[in-house]
């Protein structure tokens, strides 16, 4: 079975993102490259780190009006990532036309409540319910909008995978047995969220602030 850790390379600098990811190269199965990354170093930033022969998700995040949305898939067609990302908050008619822009190759998923955000937030953005009910509706929009899948937490997966059983799920927030959480709210451990149906982990600080990103890489990896 192949690796499915993504790398989430936010860090400012090209070179330090260079090292880094051939540091843990050997560990990981691909590399995300984020809003951090791509505002500063943009189409030349992904070429460098494309020529380490890993697979790139683009995490761009697009969220806007339909025919913005799919102009700027277009212009990614040449970057060749694996996987892209686009907020499921856009709407059904910005999801389907962001797939039909993408290129042949290129999962699009959906985010749907970020990791950040819990019950407090949702409720503070005038949004009822649950974090479950409001992932559920919107990994069903997803769906029906043609997507390959969508961006969840570890809290949802299991749900999300129970009722979408062929999609492609990416899931972030994870932290190993008794690390610093930080900013993220929805969490669990990459063994977890694996056993409940991510196809894709997405894990940044707990390798990338490591004193030995390779190791910490290794140990995450061998608990899977
Ligand atoms: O789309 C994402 O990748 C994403 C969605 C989400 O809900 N939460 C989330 O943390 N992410 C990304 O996943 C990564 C998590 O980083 P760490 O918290 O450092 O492991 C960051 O690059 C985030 O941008």
């Amino acid at each position: 079975m192949s690796n499915p850790i993504f790398l989430a390379l936010d860090v400012p600098r090209l070179d330090d993102a260079v090292a880094l990811a051939e540091k843990v190269k050997q560990h990981v199965g691909g590399i995300k490259l984020g809003l951090e990354f791509f505002n500063a170093h943009g189409a030349h930033g992904v070429h460098m780190i494309s020529q380490l022969g890993m697979p790139i998700f683009l995490d761009l995040k697009l969220h806007d009006i339909p025919n913005t949305v799919a102009g700027a898939m277009q212009a990614i067609h040449v970057l060749e990532p694996a996987i892209v990302t686009i907020h499921a908050s856009g709407g059904r008619a910005m999801m389907e036309d962001a797939k039909a822009a993408a290129g042949e190759n290129t999962k699009v998923v959906a985010v749907t409540m970020l990791t950040s955000l819990d019950e407090r937030d949702l409720k503070s953005m005038g949004v009822g319910g649950t974090p479950h009910d409001h992932v559920m509706r919107l990994a069903d929009l997803a769906h029906t909008s043609g997507l390959d899948g969508v961006v969840c937490s570890g809290h949802e997966i299991k749900a999300v995978h129970d009722q979408w059983k062929d999609g492609f799920f990416v899931v972030p927030g994870l932290r190993p047995e008794g690390s610093n959480t930080g900013d993220q709210k929805r969490v669990v451990t990459p063994r977890q969220a694996r056993d409940h149906g991510a196809s894709v982990l997405v894990i940044g600080r707990p390798i990338s602030r490591a004193e030995d990103p390779a190791q910490a890489a290794r140990a995450i990896e061998a608990t899977l």
